[in-house]
């Protein structure tokens, strides 16, 4: 139990906190020891386990999230994007391992993690599932073979809580594709249509949004050609899976230098 890498939880009340929690306390690879929460949130001071209703985990929910790191080798982050550049200067400063699993950050935001990627091991996906990882794979060989009469589009639903859209995966599936056509995303990105939009131009890799109900996570990569379609899909039925990842990439950046890494690396499906 002594060597078992120490996690600590930030988000803990959250929709992937408390599936991190579950799924850390259940692993006989790791050990829970610390939960993270928003000063001012009711869990603050309560066992975690018991504001989850099961029985109690041992580990209170704490606002102080550079006490929690200072005894930990790693902290799995799924939040917000303003709360996890703050969370990368404490893990850097703690020197433990950062997995990143929030989406919706800018471009300042991700140069901050880049700064704290210099201290720290930050291993960060916008989809820690092992599907969706060999989908960007597939995603960038089908945009290389085809040419640009095929259209590609990327289409995400999501429940109704999310704040930020495309998804993390819809982008990543976007930055696949476009480096399959040799191209880069951010000239070729078309999000967001509505009124008077003109024409499609060709070559564009656009995105849609859908937003509803409980839908855990589901996106489909359309190549539309003349005649043909070819549709690649991922749907998730279950958080876990995205926990599980994390908690893999906890594991698996123990001892690594600090950098930026992400799932490709840790499944070992990088180039
Ligand atoms: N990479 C992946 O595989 C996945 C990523 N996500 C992403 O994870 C993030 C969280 O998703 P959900 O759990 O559904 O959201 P949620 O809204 O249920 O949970 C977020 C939690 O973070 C807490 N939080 C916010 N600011 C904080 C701070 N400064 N300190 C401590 N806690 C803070 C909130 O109080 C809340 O409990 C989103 O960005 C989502 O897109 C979600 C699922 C999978
Ligand atoms: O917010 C979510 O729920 C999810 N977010 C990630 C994303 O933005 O792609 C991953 C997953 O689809 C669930």
């Amino acid at each position: 139990m002594g060597d078992l890498p120490k996690i600590v939880v930030t988000g803990a009340s959250g929709r992937m906190g408390q599936m991190l929690m579950k799924t850390v306390s259940a692993s006989d690879k790791c050990t829970l020891v610390g939960a993270i929460e928003r000063s001012g949130h009711d869990w603050i001071g309560r066992d975690a386990g018991l504001c989850m209703g099961g029985g109690a985990l041992g580990v209170m929910v704490s606002d102080d999230a550079l006490e929690a790191f200072a005894s930990a080798d790693a902290v799995i982050d799924f939040t917000a994007p303003s709360a996890t550049v703050e969370f990368a200067a404490l893990a850097a400063q703690a020197r433990i391992v950062h997995v990143i699993g929030t989406t919706g950050m800018d471009e300042a935001e991700l140069a901050k993690l880049t700064a704290a990627g210099r201290h720290a091991t930050i291993i960060r996906a916008g989809n820690m599932s092992l599907g969706v990882n060999l989908l960007t794979k597939l995603t960038r060989m089908v945009a290389a073979a085809l040419d640009v009469d095929y259209d590609i589009e990327i289409i995400e639903a999501h429940h109704n809580r999310k704040v930020d859209a495309p998804s993390g995966t819809a982008l990543m599936l976007g930055e696949a594709a476009a480096q399959g056509r040799g191209v880069k995303l951010a000239d070729v990105r078309d999000s967001g249509r509505d009124g008077i939009t003109s024409a499609r131009q060709q070559g564009d890799i656009g995105f849609s949004a859908i937003r509803g109900g409980d839908i855990i996570g589901e996106h489909d990569v359309l190549f539309a050609g003349e005649g043909e379609r070819i549709i690649l899909r991922h749907v998730a039925s279950d958080r876990s899976l995205f926990a599980k990842g994390a908690v893999r990439a906890a594991i698996w950046g123990q001892g690594r230098a600090p950098g930026e890494y992400d799932m490709l690396d840790v499944l070992g499906l990088a180039d």
